[in-house]
């Protein structure tokens, strides 16, 4: 290529993909180099296995309560596989090339302004975008060099269920694959520093804590690994707190790096975090003017949809010469049982705020199915206005899209209570919650007033009409 191609893509996951083809559609020269295989984290190691190893293990939990057999490991991996087998075809190289993507495989390297280099190829480009993401953070333990781990990388390469695994972390990873692997048959001890899902409502982490604890797990949620050494199972694992705690495997879930570190950056101007996260405005643009980043590998928090979003946002932004902002409404969903969905504002803690909680004790749908353990919690500011909350229950995710909505489009609880919902559903939880704030309104002395006057006034005209009626049928 003699001329300088129009967007030059640096990774070939989430945030990799949708950028590049954006771009495409856009009429723009685009290539995207990818080191290992397109779809990256999501599609191999993230997103794609993890839930399909949840729902295997949902249907072992149910099996087992009713008395059937023990989980078959083999067709637990058998049906991972078919489900990454069936996503890939969308993330597919091929796939790109049809959207008018060129696809190169190599790692790629800038090595100045306007240039970048995949495996001694060099390569010149007008703009670029960094969606390298990010890898397993693996923190410095003692002796854990020498013991068996595995992180969300390495996990699916397992071929026997570990009998005895030791989840470092309380992060979505370590909750997630922690309860799957107890409800497949594994003693499952989680070992967090700092509580279970940090990030997430009180309430809410309490719950999953709980339903870890009746799936067999054994939570210590204020400790963590100060020494790891040979033991009767495979590794003795020393804890802070003087625990000594057995295991043939252990999932380190600690948190994740950014790949930034061999992109050689320090040819431009790319700013980033003490942590080597690349650092964004708000138009996924960096310091450099040329460059714009998205996904895992920046500070934004970590989601696949979130990749794709903000990714699709820089990669127009960059070709067509915009400042389009991305959207700060973030929704999450950690897929535990019960799951943990929330979005926008969790807590009440500014001026005017205030919150409004429905439990699945009084959600008529939850009962019918025998469900009644969580909860929506929706966190509200001035003139009712809805501005986040959580939600946490069997099908939480599913009521996520409505809050989302809700929040994105500044929806009051009024509005939201006025729309008809189905009955019985779990988003009537939801609905409850709007219903009985907006109904808190209607309870004010003011609005009891004014209601109690539009009362009467009906009350009057009807008496009129009635007394009109009458004279004029005895006339
Ligand atoms: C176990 C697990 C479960 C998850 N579950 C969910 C979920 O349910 N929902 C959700 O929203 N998110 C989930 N996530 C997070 C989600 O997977 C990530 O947010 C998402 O994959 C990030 O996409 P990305 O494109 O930024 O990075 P990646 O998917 O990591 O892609 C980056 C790509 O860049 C390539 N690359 C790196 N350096 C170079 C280089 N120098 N040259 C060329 N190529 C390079 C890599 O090989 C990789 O393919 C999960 C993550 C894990 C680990
Ligand atoms: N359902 C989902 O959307 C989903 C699922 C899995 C992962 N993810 C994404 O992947 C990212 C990474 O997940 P994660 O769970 O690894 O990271 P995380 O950063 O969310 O959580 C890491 C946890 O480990 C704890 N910790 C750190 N060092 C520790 C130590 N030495 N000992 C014990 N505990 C320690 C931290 O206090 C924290 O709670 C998340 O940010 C999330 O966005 C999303």
């Amino acid at each position: 290529m003699d001329q300088p191609i129009d967007l030059l893509v640096i990774g070939g996951g989430t945030a990799g993909i949708v950028g590049a083809k954006t771009a495409a559609r856009l009429g723009a020269r685009t290539v995207l180099v990818e080191a290992h295989r397109t779809g990256g984290d999501c599609l191999w190691t993230g997103c794609v296995p993890s839930k399909t190893l949840l729902s295997a293990a949902a249907q072992a939990a149910r099996v087992r309560t009713s008395g059937g057999s023990e989980p078959d490991f083999p067709r637990v991996r058998e049906r991972i596989s078919a489900a990454i087998e069936t996503i890939e075809p969308e993330d597919s190289p091929e796939a790109l090339e049809r959207a008018g993507v060129t696809v190169l495989h190599g790692s790629a390297r800038f090595t100045g302004p306007g240039e970048a280099e995949i495996d001694g190829r060099l390569l010149r480009f007008r703009r670029a975008l960094i969606a390298t993401g990010s890898s397993p953070a693996v923190p410095q333990i003692p002796g854990l060099g020498q013991a068996q781990t595995v992180t969300s990388d390495t996990i699916w390469e397992l071929t026997d269920l570990p009998a005895r695994l030791l989840v470092l972390g309380g992060g979505p990873i370590a909750c997630e694959l922690g309860q799957a692997f107890a409800r497949l048959g594994s003693e499952v001890t989680l070992l967090a520093r700092s509580g279970l899902l940090p990030k997430e409502d009180r309430d809410a982490a309490s719950l999953v804590q709980a339903s870890l604890q009746r799936d067999g797990v054994t939570v210590f949620d204020d400790d963590e690994a100060r020494l790891i050494s040979r033991g009767a199972a495979g590794s003795l694992v020393t804890t802070t707190a003087g625990r000594e705690l057995e295991a043939e495997v252990i999932l380190v879930a600690t948190g994740r790096t950014p790949r930034t570190a061999s992109l050689g950056l320090e040819h431009l101007d790319v700013d980033l975090d003490s942590s080597g996260q690349v650092l964004v405005d708000d138009t996924m643009r960096t310091s450099n003017s040329s460059i714009w980043a998205a996904g895992d590998v920046t500070t934004h928090p970590k989601f696949t949809h979130l990749a794709g979003a903000y990714a699709s946002t820089a990669a127009s932004n960059a070709v067509l010469g915009l400042r389009r902002r991305v959207s700060t409404t973030v929704p999450r969903i950690t897929y535990t049982s019960p799951e943990v969905a929330a979005v926008g504002l969790t807590d009440a803690d500014g001026p005017g705020m205030s919150t409004s909680t429905v439990t699945l004790e009084e959600t008529d749908r939850a009962v019918t199915e025998g469900a009644r353990e969580g909860f929506v919690r929706l966190v509200i500011g001035r003139r009712g206005r809805i501005l986040g909350g959580t939600i946490v229950g069997p099908r939480a995710g599913e009521s996520l899209g409505e809050l989302s909505l809700a929040v994105a489009s500044k929806l009051t609880t009024r509005q939201l209570a006025g729309v008809t919902h189905a009955y019985p559903t779990y988003n009537d939880a939801l609905w409850n919650a709007a219903v009985a704030h907006a109904r808190q309104g209607l309870d004010s002395p003011v609005v009891k007033t004014l209601t109690g006057t539009l009362a009467a006034v009906a009350r009057y005209r009807d008496q009129n009409r009635n007394r009109r009626s009458r004279a004029q049928r005895s006339a």
